[in-house]
């Protein structure tokens, strides 16, 4: 016994050496992403000529706790789980070591089911640092005087859902943009809907209800087909391995369990999640790819409803820009607080980020290292997508930055910094309407009565 107890202790502990970091799905911090940008030098010169006139900006809500049925179920079946896991590593079973073991031992949530979704204190920075670092690029743009907050001609305006963590995103961020506690000068939505047909315009598209998020034909056949395949049955049986549970017949929900509670805690602060103990970087590769496939289906390019319907956000922005280039007076910023299914679908009307190869439940191999279409980089939280309107010898033209660096449009400039005239973008992202879109065949519809 005493043999096989140093030989448990001396274990070595796999999880130190995995960084689970790139893998979080759309539950990746936003420092994250941060940290890539800073590691880059990111040039972005701008002729003298132009000068800033608007910023238009749409951004996901921080960091949040995860929804009341994760919430329950990772209680309940990960603190089964975990008492099964402590007694295999005691009976010598299982590849963790004692560190390990210890942590899931000692592991609780800390929170309940009435914490759901809330904005967590990483989030409010997130937020906030995000806005410091839109005043510092826009300065000139905001107008902003420090000095002198009561004159200042600030004009912002600032909407959001009607959510707990769109309204909190939005006010760290007007703290972190005014540098000051003070957002009086702030002009919040006055009436926040939880539907909001602009924000949220695919909860009002019926046809994407039924045609692709509620039909199991339709946005998540991919993502279950993957679950039912070899990737996931290899994985399944790691994963058994190595938390000792042989004698367990692991499911496809405690292992989804187990890794929504490892990115959803790891995401909070730096100290990854003992429940990530559980995966290889292997493992969580294929974990984060039938993550990947909901949202390619749901809300990318999967389907073209999923990001035709987006067009009411595209034409705000143009409409904010034209109006802005008519002189008359105009928000210098316009801050819309979101959330995921908004800001991948209109990612995917902008036509950013498209594998030529369409995401699959089996060309996972051909997927693994190099797609574009990868929620953790372009839908973290606090993800954002920003235009600013510039007018370049009276010519008005449009920046778009993505996470904070300047992105290309199709069929507009391909060098740095691309800038796009208003006119190409007018022509590219003409006139739709959303009704006609989101309209139900007639037959479907009776059906669906
Ligand atoms: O609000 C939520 O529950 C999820 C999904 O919302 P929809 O995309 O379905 O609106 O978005 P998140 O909060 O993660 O950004």
């Amino acid at each position: 016994l005493q043999k096989e107890e140093i030989s448990l202790n001396q274990r070595s502990c796999h999880s130190e050496n995995v960084d689970v970091s790139p893998y979080l799905s759309t539950r990746t911090p936003y420092r994250v992403i941060h940290e890539q940008n800073k590691a880059k030098i990111i040039r972005h010169h701008l002729p003298d000529q132009c000068v800033a006139r608007q910023i238009w900006m749409l951004v996901r809500h921080g960091t949040r706790n995860p929804s009341a049925s994760v919430i329950k179920n990772s209680l309940k079946s990960l603190s089964l789980l975990r008492e099964k896991i402590v007694v295999a590593h005691q009976n010598g079973k299982g590849l963790l070591c004692a560190t390990e073991v210890n942590r899931l031992q000692n592991w609780a949530m800390n929170i309940t089911e009435i914490d759901e979704k809330l904005l967590v204190p990483e989030g409010e920075r997130e937020l906030k640092n995000l806005g410091s670092r839109t005043l510092t690029k826009y300065f000139g743009l905001l107008n902003y005087d420090s000095d002198d907050l009561e004159n200042s001609e600030i004009n912002l305006k600032f909407r959001y859902t009607d959510t707990e963590r769109t309204y909190n995103s939005a006010q760290h961020f007007a703290i972190g943009l005014l540098d000051s506690n003070d957002t009086s000068q702030v002009q919040f939505t006055k009436s926040p809907l939880k539907h909001d047909p602009l924000l949220r315009f695919y909860q009002s598209c019926l046809k994407w209800k039924t045609e692709v998020k509620d039909n199991p034909d339709g946005g998540k056949h991919q993502s279950v087909a993957f679950k039912n395949g070899t990737e996931y049955e290899v994985l399944k049986a790691t994963v058994t391995r190595r938390l000792g549970l042989q004698d367990y017949n692991l499911s496809t929900l405690d292992v989804d369990m187990m890794y929504k509670t490892c990115t959803f805690e790891s995401s909070w602060s730096d100290d990854a999640s003992p429940w990530c103990a559980a995966f290889s970087e292997e493992d969580l590769q294929v974990l984060e790819y039938s993550s990947e496939l909901k949202y390619y289906w749901t809300d990318g390019y999967g389907y073209e409803l999923n990001y035709k319907q987006a067009c009411p956000l595209v034409q705000d922005m143009l409409e904010h820009f034209k109006n802005a280039s008519r002189a008359t007076p105009q928000p210098k910023g316009v801050f819309y607080f979101t959330h995921s299914g908004t800001m991948l679908k209109v990612l995917a009307h902008l036509g950013l980020y498209r594998d030529k190869e369409p995401l699959w439940h089996h060309n996972f191999d051909h997927h693994k290292s190099s797609r574009l279409w990868r929620v953790g980089r372009i839908d973290s939280f606090a993800a954002n997508l920003a235009a600013v309107l510039y007018s370049c010898d009276s010519t008005p033209k449009v920046m778009f930055l993505h996470q904070e660096r300047p992105v290309a449009i199709n069929g507009c400039p391909s060098e740095e910094p691309f800038l796009c005239p208003l006119e190409t973008l007018e022509k590219l992202f003409p006139y739709c309407n959303f009704e006609q879109i989101c309209r139900l065949p007639e037959r479907t519809g009776q059906q669906s009565r």
